[in-house]
C-alpha cells in the first residue's frame, strides 16, 4: 500500500513534485498539502485533486511521510509547532536549501528518519534531478521508498557526505535557472538576427533538450560530442572561440561557486540556531 504523504507548504517546489507524482500515477487521495492561504488551498486542490489543509498538525497526524516544503527561514517554526505529535515510524523529507539534517533532527526532538533532498523544478514534467542524503535513523527500506518517490518525478543521486549538498545545489537544484537564462540570451540574439520569438524558442529549446539527451543516452564523452559538430574552419568553431574569448569556464565556475557559497551561508545561519 502506498504511504500517505503530507506536503507542508505547497508552493513552487511542492507543486512541481506533487504534479510529477500524480502524472506518474501516485494516487491523489494519498497526497495532502498545506498552505495558510485559502486561495492557494483552493487552487492546488482543484489542480491536483488533493486534500489541502490549513492546519499542519492535522496533516502531519494523518501522514506516513511528511515533506517539508516551506522556505528555509520558516522551517524551524513549522517543525517545532508539530514536533510533539511526531510518531517514530514516520519519515520526514526536507527540500529546504541549506538546512542540515542535524538541525531538522534537533527541531523534531526525537530519533526519527529524516532525508534531506535538493530537488529541482523539472520534476514538474517528470525530468527532475534530486540530490539526497539520509540520517542514521533511515532504514534501507525507507531509502528505497524515497528513491521510488523521486523516480516518479525524474531521477536522484544519493550522497554520503552532507557537504556535497552545496555542490548538488549548484549542479542541479539551482541549475535549471542557468539553462533558462542561457536560452533567454539565445532567443534574444536569434530575434536580433530576424527570426520570430516563437521560432527562436522552439529551435533553441529543442536543441538544448536534444543535446542533453545525447549526453544521457549515448555512451560518448561530452567533448567528443562537441567535436563531432565542430567542423574545422566551420560555423560552430567561431561560436566556441567566442565563448573561450569570454572565458566561459570562469564565468560558469564563478556562478557555481557563488551558488554553493550561498548554500554554505544558509547552512551556517541555520546551524547557528541549534547551538
Ligand atoms: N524553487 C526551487 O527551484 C527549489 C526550491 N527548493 C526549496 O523549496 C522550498 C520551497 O521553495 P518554493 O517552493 O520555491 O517556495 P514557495 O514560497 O513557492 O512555497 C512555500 C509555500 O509554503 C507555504 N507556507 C509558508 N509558511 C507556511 C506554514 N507555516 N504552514 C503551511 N504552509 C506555509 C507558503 O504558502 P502560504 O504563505 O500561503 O502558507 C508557500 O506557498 C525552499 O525551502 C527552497 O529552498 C529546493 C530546490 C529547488
Ligand atoms: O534559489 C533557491 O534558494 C532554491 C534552492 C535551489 C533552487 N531554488
Amino acid at each position: 500500500m502506498k504511504p500517505s504523504i503530507a506536503f507542508i507548504g505547497v508552493g513552487n517546489m511542492a507543486s512541481a513534485i506533487i504534479g510529477g507524482m500524480i502524472e506518474a500515477g501516485y494516487p491523489a487521495e494519498k497526497i495532502m498539502g498545506t498552505s495558510r492561504t485559502a486561495e492557494k488551498r483552493e487552487k492546488y486542490s482543484a489542480t491536483f485533486g488533493i486534500e489541502m489543509l490549513a492546519d499542519n498538525n492535522a496533516a502531519v497526524a494523518k501522514a506516513d511521510a511528511v515533506v517539508l516544503c516551506v522556505k528555509p527561514a520558516q522551517i524551524q517554526d513549522v517543525i517545532e509547532a508539530f514536533a510533539d505529535q511526531v510518531r517514530p515510524e514516520q519519515i520526514f523529507l526536507s527540500v529546504a536549501a541549506g538546512v542540515e539534517l542535524a538541525a531538522i533532527e534537533q527541531w523534531l526532538k526525537q530519533p526519527v528518519a529524516v532525508v534531506r533532498s535538493m530537488p529541482n523544478t523539472p520534476s514538474q514534467v517528470g525530468a527532475g534531478m534530486s540530490g539526497l542524503i539520509a540520517n542514521a535513523h533511515t532504514s534501507d527500506e525507507q531509502k528505497a521508498w524515497v528513491s521510488d518517490v523521486f523516480a516518479s518525478i525524474g531521477d536522484s543521486v544519493w550522497v554520503d557526505d552532507e557537504a556535497h549538498m552545496h555542490t548538488v545545489t549548484a549542479l542541479s537544484g539551482s541549475a535549471p535557472a542557468y539553462f533558462f537564462r542561457f536560452l533567454e540570451a539565445m532567443i534574444k540574439s536569434g530575434q536580433a538576427q530576424g527570426l520570430s520569438e516563437e521560432a527562436c524558442t522552439r529551435l533553441a529549446s529543442y536543441t538544448m533538450l536534444g543535446a542533453a539527451k545525447m549526453v544521457t543516452e549515448l555512451d560518448e564523452p561530452i567533448n567528443q560530442l562537441r567535436k563531432n559538430i565542430t567542423s574545422p574552419k566551420g560555423t560552430t568553431e567561431q561560436a566556441l572561440l567566442s565563448f573561450e574569448a569570454s572565458n566561459i569556464d570562469k564565468v560558469v565556475d564563478d556562478a557555481m561557486t557563488a551558488c554553493a557559497n550561498r548554500s554554505k551561508q544558509l547552512a551556517s545561519q541555520f546551524s547557528g540556531q541549534i547551538d
